[in-house]
């Protein structure tokens, strides 16, 4: 399999002419788990949001590459294809499409003409996986997303995870709303697909979902871009102190974007 390696260099994102994200640089690897922390407005979800592409979002300058391929060149759809997976902060619900059938296009979008999933295969792995994550089997005929609660949709993306099994994994703040037994379940599944081939960047404000997924590195983002690195112990430090120290530490006055910045 080909690696896994998303890299990101020198990225400038802007939104209806608002500077984002400024010079912005990030290297994730298969068997890495990668933490960003940062208060609210400093351009935590604008950074998964351009990843993938949102068409809100323009591209000032800067590349993001995927195990060599520049993704700025690819549609969505190919960014999928190329092993990037994001899950939202507000998962969408599309009526009409039962989770069962997109997942099994989504797997099958990603592969050669008669090297698709069989049914029963499908059906196999998909049983597994929801058992994996303690998701009723009703889930599977049930329209995307449509009336799940909060925690339902989180479960979802993870089971969706699980069954796409990607090169690499956004995850914006997966555990938001989430109670401690989903917490639980929804690290158990992140933590099961850590592998060499797998790689993971996790967008959180709290420390308590890096109790159950211990990351490799995290990092703090101010002012749209990445101000500081550390490993599991940074995180430890921002939930008993938060963050002015850092601000201090560095001469920062206010952390959002676009507030004492130049444009
Ligand atoms: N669609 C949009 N339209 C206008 N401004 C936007 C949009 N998306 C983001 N912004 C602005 O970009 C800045 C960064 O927002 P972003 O959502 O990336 O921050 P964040 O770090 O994820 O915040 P939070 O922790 O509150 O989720 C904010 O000033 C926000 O108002």
């Amino acid at each position: 399999m080909a690696a896994s390696h998303l890299k990101i260099e020198n990225l400038n994102v802007s939104i209806e002419g608002k500077h984002i994200l400024r010079d912005f640089n990030l290297e994730v690897k298969g068997g890495e788990i990668h933490a960003i922390m940062g208060p609210n407005g400093t351009g935590k979800s604008t950074l998964a949001s351009a990843i993938m592409g949102h068409p809100k979002y323009e591209i000032t300058s800067g590349s993001i590459f995927m195990d060599g391929e520049d993704v700025l060149e690819m549609e969505v759809d190919e960014r999928a294809q190329a092993g990037l997976f994001l899950a939202m902060q507000y998962p969408s619900e599309i009526s009409g499409i039962t989770n069962a059938d997109f997942l099994r296009s989504a797997i099958n979008s990603g592969r050669e003409e008669g090297e698709e999933i069989s049914l029963m295969k499908f059906i196999r792995k998909m049983d597994s996986k929801m058992d994996t994550l303690d998701i009723d089997q009703s889930f599977s005929q049930r329209y995307l997303n449509e009336g799940f609660s909060g925690g339902e949709k989180k479960r979802n993306e993870i089971l969706q995870l699980l069954m796409l099994e990607p090169k690499i994994a956004i995850l914006d703040e997966i555990d938001s709303g989430l109670d401690i037994d989903a917490l639980k379940v929804v690290s158990k599944g992140v933590n099961e697909m850590r592998s060499e081939d797998f790689g993971c960047l996790i967008i959180t404000h709290y420390q308590r979902l890096l109790n159950y997924i211990t990351p490799d590195k995290v990092h703090v983002m101010m002012q749209g871009r990445i101000v500081k690195s550390g490993g599991a112990e940074l995180a430890e430090r921002l939930e008993a102190e938060g963050y002015d120290w850092i601000k201090t530490e560095l001469g920062i006055e206010d952390e959002r974007v676009n507030v004492n910045q130049e444009a």
